[in-house]
Formats: C-alpha cells, structure tokens, sequence
C-alpha cells in the first residue's frame, strides 16, 4: 500500500453539523491528510458543552472528508470482537469506519458456539461496494476465514489502492476457538503481508506464523518480529499480552531497521476480549487521521490500556473472557472515575519548557525549538509564552500540536486554558494563581492532561481533589527564568513527592549539572525534570536536550 504524503495538504474549511448553533469555534490544525479538524462549543443552560468533535475536511467547494477505515473481519454476537469492536474503537478514534463482513459467528464470554462464513463472491461484493464509492483510507483486517477471502481481498486491494493496509492475523479467538485454519497461513505470507504496512500477531499467532516456534521471553519476541518482517510488511508488532515472563505488557515494534520495546502496566481484568481487533483498529483510525506508524501504535497502545483499565470491574456475561467498554463510559462510581486514563506519567521523564524570550535571543522560531527539543528526546512539550500576542501564540500553538501528534509527544500550554481549547493541545499547566485546576477540569473535560504547579504537600492534596494529572514541584534550585520565585530545594520536592497522589515533575534551575541529585532523591512519585533555560537558553537546543536524556536514562537505569 501506499505511504503517507506528509507533503499533501487539502484545501478544508469549517462545517458546522445544522443542530449545533456555535458559540465559538475552532478549526485545528489543517496540514497532513485528514486531520482538520473542528471543535463547536454549545452554550446552553449557562454551561459550556464540547459538542462532539467532527472532522472534516473540504477539498473542493463540494466535498467534505472524514477520515475513513474500511474494517474487513467476522461478526461477533457478543459484540466485544469483531466487526463490532473494530466499529466501537473508530467510533471513540473520531473515525468513519465501514465494514465488509467475512463472516458471522455465534459467541458470547464463554467462547466461540459457531461460525457461519459469507460466501467468497459475497465478500467481493461487499468490497467492491465500498471500496469503489467510499473514499476509503485505511483497510485493517480482522477475520478472514478461507484462503479465498484472502485472495479475493488481495485482488480487490490491487484493483481498489488505499493509504494503507493494516492486517491482524487472527486465527485463534481469545477463548481458544479456532477462527481461520492453517491453509490461511499461506494466505498471509503470499498474498496479504507483501502489501501490509503492519501485521500484528499475539504470540500464538507469530508462533504459527513461524512454523510453531516457542515465543518465551522478549528476545523471542524480537526475533519473531524479524522473521516476520523478512515476509514482507512495512512494519510488525509482536505483542506480548500472554507472556507469562513479564509483569508488563510488552510489546515489540520493528520498522525494519529498529526495534522498540513498548511497555505498559499489565491490566489484572477479565474483560480482555477485544483487545487484539481493537488494537489493530485503533492504529487503522490513528493512520486515517494522519499519524505516523509509530505514533499510531503508541496511541493505540495507551488507548487500549486505558479502555482496559477504565473497564476492570464490569461485568458482562458468565464466561471467563468479558468485553471491555470503548467509549469509557460505563464505570461511575468511585473517585475521577468518570475520567479515562489518558495520562502516561512516565511522559513527564524530560519536560521541556519553551521560553518566547529564549527563542527570539536565539533567533529561532517555537516551531524549530519544539521539534529540536523532541528530537533530542523530549517526553512532553510546554508552551510558556508570556509576551506573546494571543493571535500569535494561538497560530504557533496550532503549529506545535501538529508537530507534537505526528511525534506522539504530549503537548501542554502554560496558562491559557482558552489557547488550549482553541488548537486542540492535550491539555494545561496551571499555577496557583491562575485558573483553579478544578475549573479548569470542568472547561476541558475529562480527557485533557492538567498540571499544577504545586510548593507544599497541602497543594499537592488540593490538585489531586481538583482533578488534576500530575504536579509540578520547584523551584528545586533558584532560578532566573521565573521572577521572585521561591526556592523549595530537594528537602521541599522529596516532602511534596512522598505526600502526592499524583505523579511529580521536578523544575527549577536544572540542568544536566544537576539532574542526577533531583533524580537520587529516590520517591516512587518522582517521574522526571522539567527544563526551560538548559534546553532553550542555549545554542543547539538538539544536543542539550539530548546530553540530558542520555544522563536521565543512565540516572534511571542506576536509581532502579
Ligand atoms: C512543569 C511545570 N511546573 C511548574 C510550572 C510553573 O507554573 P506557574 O506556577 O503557573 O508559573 P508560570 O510558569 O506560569 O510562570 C510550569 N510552568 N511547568
Ligand atoms: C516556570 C518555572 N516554574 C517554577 C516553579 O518553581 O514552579 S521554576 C520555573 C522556571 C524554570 O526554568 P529553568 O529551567 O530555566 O530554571
Ligand atoms: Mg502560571
């Protein structure tokens, strides 16, 4: 399939659904197939609403754009696999998903009772229809029962191209029940994984894959990745839910020249049915808006952990294996519950800070600095701007969003709850004496990441009860980039650190002289250093960023 033309930048405008009568609105973010997007806000009953978000896109007077996945895969009478999850999953991503069905099966939480597959001709059918009409971008696959379904697929792929061709080689349910025999391996192998930009086996499924090799620890992981690349997809992802070695859920991502380990919390639930179609959606709806491979996988990654997470302790059915809830609505009923985990606190391991004044002494544009400061290694951007003009930081801030979500980087602005709302950045940082965190809360919603400049363990209790993400603690050394800034030290950052709820980011005069003592303090609640003049106050932001990662990652690895 084809790549992505990050190049290719379509004319779009704002659209307005006819029922919603704006108070205000923004158009985010144009540049990069599929990602305008346009955010409408209700004012009604003396609230503000965040209608939901529709994306669109208009390349000529005429026609509007949504970004579109094409699911090809089986039905699922539970509803928590399948075509089901694969629409579930788009529906939450804020992408248009159609779907060929190649087959209908009889499940529940129990397993797998039958399995009735559509007739070959009907599939192409099916296919054709869409893929002839519908301005398809991404195809993922699901299900595909016989090896002529995989022909008929590989032929009208050929006859119909798309962006991109996400394949997850199903064969076993997660129940045990065989979905497609063995004479689909060939299938794969010949016909699909030549053109697939990511295949996305479990482990039993690479094992089958590569003739039934054993796949125990991580470095089989690695290998299987590699075995499978030599097949032909762009990129593979191993993933490692069922390895019993690990404690983590890891992952194995390999691009075909590196590889990378991705790690999250393991979710103790028994509501896992699901996750494999939509994993594979969910990178499937990240490509169509525009994301690269690796982004997209990340997301999907955190996504899936967080539906997980979110959706524990419901149940539905007798069976072993529950569905899981992907629009993270259902559980209400104990503290911030009704928020999603979105958050990754291990982002805050290398927090830069931009500086307006910095940058202008430098002579390099917020755009040059934030993609430096990442490419050096940076976890997560903030935007300080204190002597900008609100029209120009808001087009800068739009600007750095897009760099930030191609990277998969979090980025936050200082401050300017309405700037953040306007470019659809993931969230705020706020300080004591700007907006409250609470209300803040209540402006951006459950979803955005809010951060709260705290001195004191009693700060440190408030922006938990706010409803805040995580804590900015400092000034740990003095200072000159924030004026009469009162100075904490590392006695003031290891009280807040041991009292919070949340997870904490040391700032104030650090740098990498300094970084290894911050990091020594050695509280669990401690994820990382936020930086503004050792990064921004000096020539190539590229190297400092880097020096300091290198040193953190050494830290880290020691302090474990
Ligand atoms: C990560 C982080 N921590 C603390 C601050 C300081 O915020 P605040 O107290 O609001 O001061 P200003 O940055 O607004 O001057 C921060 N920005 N980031
Ligand atoms: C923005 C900010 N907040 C602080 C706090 O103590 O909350 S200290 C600070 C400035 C940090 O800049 P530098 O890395 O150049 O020292
Ligand atoms: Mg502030």
């Amino acid at each position: 399939m084809g790549h992505y033309d990050r190049s290719q930048i379509l004319p779009s405008s704002l659209f307005f659904p006819k029922n919603c009568s704006p108070l205000s609105a923004t158009q985010v973010s144009s540049k990069g197939f599929g990602q305008s997007r346009v955010l409408g806000y209700l004012f009604a009953n003396s609230t503000i609403h965040q209608v939901p978000c529709i994306v669109a896109m208009q390349e000529d007077n005429t026609k509007l754009r949504i970004p579109h996945v094409l699911t090809v895969a089986g039905s699922d009478s539970g509803a928590g696999a399948g075509i089901q999850a694969d629409l579930k999953a788009c529906a939450a991503r804020g992408v248009y998903c159609s779907t060929v069905i190649t087959a209908v099966t009889a499940q529940n939480t129990i397993g797998v009772q039958g399995v009735n597959m559509v007739p070959e001709d009907f599939v192409a059918e099916q296919l054709k229809s869409v893929l002839s009409d519908m301005n398809v971008d991404i195809v993922k696959t699901g299900m595909l029962p016989s090896i002529g379904i995989v022909k008929v697929l590989h032929h009208c792929l050929k006859q119909f191209p798309v962006r991109a061709l996400v394949v997850d080689p199903v064969m076993v349910s997660t129940s045990g029940d065989v979905l497609a025999g063995p004479s689909i391996l060939a299938g794969f192998r010949e016909d699909l994984f030549p053109m697939a930009d990511i295949v996305t086996p479990n482990l039993k499924e690479a094992s089958a894959l590569l003739g039934g090799v054993q796949l125990e620890t991580v470095d089989d992981m690695r290998s299987a990745a590699k075995s499978i690349h030599d097949m032909g997809p762009r990129n593979v992802l191993v993933k490692g839910g069922d390895l019993a070695s690990s404690l983590d859920a890891v992952d194995i991502f390999f691009d075909g020249d590196n590889f990378y380990e991705l790690r999250s919390p393991r979710v103790r639930t028994r509501n896992t049915h699901g996750t494999g179609c939509t994993l594979a959606s969910c990178i499937a709806a990240e490509l169509a808006k525009g994301s690269l491979m690796l982004s997209a996988v990340k997301v999907a990654k955190r996504y899936v952990g967080s539906a997980l997470d979110y959706s524990k302790d419901i149940a539905i059915g007798n069976g072993l294996q529950g569905p899981f809830d992907h629009l993270l609505k259902l559980k209400s009923n104990v503290h911030n519950s009704c928020r999603p985990q979105v958050f990754d606190p291990s982002d805050l391991f290398l927090y830069a800070v931009t500086d307006s004044g910095m940058n202008k002494k430098w002579g390099r544009s917020i755009t040059d600095a934030v993609k430096a400061a990442i490419e050096g290694g940076a976890t997560i951007v903030q935007l300080r701007e204190k002597e900008a003009e609100t029209r120009d930081f808001l087009e800068s801030a739009k600007a750095c969003v897009e760099i930030c979500r191609a990277y998969g980087v979090p980025l936050l602005i200082n401050d300017r709850i309405d700037i953040a709302l306007a470019c659809d950045a993931d969230g705020v940082h706020v300080g004591q004496s700007d907006t409250p965190a609470s209300i803040a809360r209540t402006l951006l919603g459950p979803e955005k990441i809010i951060g709260v400049s705290c001195k004191t363990p009693e700060q440190a209790h408030q922006a938990w009860v706010d409803g805040a993400d995580y804590i900015g603690c400092g000034g740990v050394y003095s200072t000159n980039t924030k004026a009469n800034n009162i100075t904490v030290g590392l006695e003031g950052l290891k009280a807040v650190c041991l009292s919070s709820k949340l997870p904490v980011v040391a700032i104030g005069g650090i740098g990498v002289s300094n970084a290894r003592a911050v990091m020594e303090i050695g509280v669990a609640a401690l994820k990382g250093v936020a930086v503004v003049s050792a990064f921004f106050d000096r020539e190539s932001v590229l190297n400092e960023t880097r020096k300091l990662h290198a040193l953190l990652k050494e830290t880290t690895s020691s302090v474990k």
